[in-house]
Order: C-alpha cells, then sequence, then structure tokens
C-alpha cells in the first residue's frame, strides 16, 4: 500500500520526497478539489523530482497532477494533458465532470491510446449508486485507465464518514478485480489508517490532515508527514 501526499510548492515537494512520499500529487490546495497546479510551479516541482530520482536511483516515486475540477473543451483538455505529460507527470487525475463528460471522450481515448496513464475520480455520491459504480468500473477498466480512485469535496468529514465501509470495500474490490490500481482519499486522518489498510487499497491520499491546523490551504506539517509516512510503513511490513 503505498502513500500519495497533494503539494503545491517545491519546498512542499522537497519535503514529501526526503520523507519517503511514494506519490507526489500536484494540486492546487487553495480552491476546489481537483483544482490544478500552475504549469510553472509544476516545471519546477519536477525538476526537483529529477534531481532526488538521480540521487536515489532506487526510488520509485510516481508523480500525478490534476487538471481542474471541470474542463470546457476537448481543445482545453488536451492543452492542459499535453503541458503537465511534456514536462514529466506520470498520472493525469481526472474528476468526473471529464471522464464521465461524452464530449471529451474522442480526447480522453486518444490519450489512452498513446498509454497514457489515467486515474478516474469518483465522488461519495458515486460511490453510492451501486450499479452506476459497478457499470463505470468495467466501462474505465475496458478503456484501458491505469486507476480510479475516491475523493471527496466536502472536506469536513472524512470519506470513510461520507461512504460506508461495505461500499469502499467492493469499491476498492471490484476495481482491483477489474485491474485498475485503486486509491482511497478525502479529508482523512492519521488515525484513519489503520481502518482503511484492512481494505487494502493500493494507495491512500492525504492533505488536509497532514497540514498546518488541518486546513489543507496550509502548509505540510513536517512532523505530521513524518508520523504519517512511519505510521504507514509500519501497517505494510
Ligand atoms: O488526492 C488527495 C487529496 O488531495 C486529499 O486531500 P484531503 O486530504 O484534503 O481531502
Amino acid at each position: 500500500m503505498q502513500l500519495l501526499v497533494s503539494v503545491n510548492s517545491v519546498s512542499e515537494a522537497s519535503l514529501a520526497l526526503s520523507a519517503g512520499v511514494d506519490l507526489l500529487d500536484l494540486k492546487d490546495t487553495t480552491y476546489g478539489a481537483l483544482a490544478m497546479l500552475d504549469m510553472g510551479v509544476s516545471q519546477a516541482i519536477l525538476q526537483a523530482v529529477r534531481h532526488h530520482r538521480i540521487a536515489h536511483p532506487a526510488s520509485t516515486v510516481t508523480v500525478s497532477a490534476t487538471i481542474g475540477d471541470d474542463c470546457a473543451s476537448m481543445e482545453q483538455l488536451k492543452q492542459r494533458m499535453d503541458a503537465r505529460l511534456e514536462a514529466g507527470v506520470d498520472i493525469i487525475k481526472l474528476p468526473a465532470t471529464i471522464w464521465l463528460d461524452s464530449d471529451l471522450q474522442t480526447t480522453l481515448q486518444r490519450f489512452l491510446g498513446h498509454q497514457v496513464s489515467l486515474i478516474a475520480v469518483f465522488s461519495p455520491a458515486e460511490l453510492a449508486e451501486h450499479a452506476f459504480m459497478h457499470e463505470k468500473l468495467a466501462e474505465l477498466s475496458a478503456k484501458g485507465y491505469f486507476g480510479v480512485m475516491v475523493d471527496t469535496i466536502d472536506k469536513h468529514m472524512p470519506v470513510t464518514a461520507q461512504v460506508d465501509q461495505h461500499t469502499l470495500r467492493a469499491f476498492i474490490q471490484l476495481a482491483q478485480s477489474l485491474a485498475l490500481t485503486v486509491g482511497v482519499a478525502g479529508g482523512l486522518q492519521v488515525s484513519d489508517l489503520k481502518l482503511l489498510s484492512l481494505m487494502r487499497p493500493d494507495y491512500i491520499g492525504f492533505r488536509s490532515g497532514l497540514c498546518e491546523q488541518q486546513q489543507r490551504k496550509n502548509c505540510l506539517s513536517a512532523s505530521m508527514l513524518m508520523t504519517t509516512v512511519e505510521k504507514m510503513s509500519d501497517i505494510c511490513q
């Protein structure tokens, strides 16, 4: 099980890299749920990741990026994705407003055809619609998506309070049975790790719970990050 941490600056990325975080998620954490990070900042972070990989050849750190909570056109989608992939992002995370949009499918199919790794993000409400969730997971797998995850918009409650355990388990198990990498995120605290780890997602995502005053727009706390990395490593042993 891996740890994903959303970062919004070179200093946060460097902190996460030195702590040994597996998945760096480039995201503007000042608004929305999947807001995209400025390209200049993204490029600077990717440069720091390249330096880290050179200095630590055994590092398996992977970089994902969000591209916004919505997208107006195929041209805009292509431009946002191209910019990040060319800069060195490994995985693009898409909200349902994009991965479900019939007008954007041609562009998404083109990226999938070029083996670009895409993650489709589900909201708690979308998981609650069991038939919809089953149907979409099968479709995404057939289309060649790399993975899926659940993340929340309302950050006042953890995802574990917004989705019942049975549904979360079903989502994780069905996705994995369809060869989709699956992640769980949304207002999580370190104390949620134990329960979630029993469900065996491929990764668990954090932001708010690792920030000063638990506010996702504040900076990452170095001590919270270290505590989480250590806890994760204990759980995974
Ligand atoms: O992708 C992971 C999210 O950025 C998690 O953010 P959050 O812990 O603030 O919900």
